[in-house]
């Protein structure tokens, strides 16, 4: 428990902005939850705050910093970022745009299986907090934890945040892989090949290969893959029944950020030469070169090696 209400401002009214806000209510902290949309402007609501969380799409990340960057933070503020994405201007995590724009603000990552209709249901949920400043994040895991929200302290932010972000490529290969009733074989091997590639791109660009298998890793990997709720494994599954990437597109509820972070992993990878045959084949799907049982067979055929 806290010792005294927060003013927390939520950045981004979407359903995972909604959701981190009824958390933060629980303490009574004093909630503010705020989008473009929102009849006050930015500089209004931050005034105060001791909690700046963004919740924004990828697409949001660098237009909320640059309005930010205009305006006076609150000198005490910890900056949080919910978002699973890839920036694809720079290849960036959101973490690390908001750490470079305010270098003198403690930047806590928040990631986990977390799929926000479980949470707004009340139902049991873990999730890490994760920076560098372990206070800041110590902060930020009395504020969200609840009874039935258990949230774990780390200092891997990179690790943390790409985990999450990883996965959602991987959740549309298991949408494909359901949707195309390949079975529970098929489906176990994708996602024990996933980690390992999740791994490899991970430890390539600086985080720890420990945080994978924790919560913001294995745990959002097996939750989003095995989840209809997941917009990524939405995408996924609809591509196998047949849909074009629009037709899905017009009926998702939210943002898929699997489908730009495909994109940005592909560009990654193809400049500094990383394996990623799971992510080639989303990349070549969602791009409409081939066909989902193509993709399969593409994984199966390749050359054999060892695990
Ligand atoms: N939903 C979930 O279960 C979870 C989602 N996440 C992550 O959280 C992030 C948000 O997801 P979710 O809430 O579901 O997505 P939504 O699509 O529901 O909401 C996205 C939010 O971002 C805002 N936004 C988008 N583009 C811009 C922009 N250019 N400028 C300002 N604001 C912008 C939207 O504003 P507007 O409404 O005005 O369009 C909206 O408030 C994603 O990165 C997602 O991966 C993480 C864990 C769980
Ligand atoms: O990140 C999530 C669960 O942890 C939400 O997944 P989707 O964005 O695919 O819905």
């Amino acid at each position: 428990m806290t010792e005294k209400p927060k003013n927390i401002t939520i950045v981004g009214a979407g359903m995972w902005g909604t959701a981190l806000g009824v958390l933060a209510s629980h303490h009574h902290h004093h909630v503010r939850l705020w989008s473009r949309r929102c009849p006050e402007n930015l500089a209004s609501v931050i005034v105060d705050a001791d909690v700046i969380l963004s919740a924004v799409s990828m697409g949001g990340v660098t237009p909320i910093i640059k309005q930010l960057q205009d305006l006076n933070l609150p000198k005490k503020a910890i900056i949080v970022t919910a978002t699973k994405g890839l920036d694809p201007a720079t290849t960036l995590t959101p973490s690390r745009l908001w750490q470079s724009a305010f270098p003198d603000y403690p930047v806590v990552v928040l990631s986990g299986p977390n799929l926000s209709k479980e949470i707004q249901q009340n139902l049991p949920a873990a999730t890490a907090v994760a920076s560098t400043d372990l206070t800041a994040a110590e902060t930020i895991q009395v504020i969200f934890a609840t009874e039935k929200f258990r949230v774990y302290v780390n200092s891997d932010p990179l690790g943390t945040e790409l985990g999450g972000t990883l996965k959602n490529v991987v959740a549309i290969a298991a949408g494909v892989c359901d949707g195309l009733h390949l079975g529970t074989n098929a489906k176990a091997a994708l996602l024990t090949r996933a980690l390992p590639e999740i791994i490899r791109v991970g430890t390539y660009l600086g985080a720890e290969k420990e945080t994978f298998f924790g919560l913001s890793g294995l745990g959002d990997l097996l939750a989003t893959c095995n989840s209809p709720l997941s917009r990524n494994y939405q995408v996924g599954y609809g591509l196998a029944q047949g849909k074009t990437l629009e037709e899905i597109l017009a009926h998702l509820e939210g943002t898929a950020e699997g489908i730009n972070t495909t994109n940005v992993l592909v560009q990654i990878a193809t400049e500094q030469n990383l394996y990623v045959p799971i992510a080639t084949q989303v990349y070549r799907l969602l791009r409409g070169e081939i066909s989902p049982l193509t993709a399969v067979k593409s994984l199966m055929e390749r050359d054999l090696k060892s695990e």
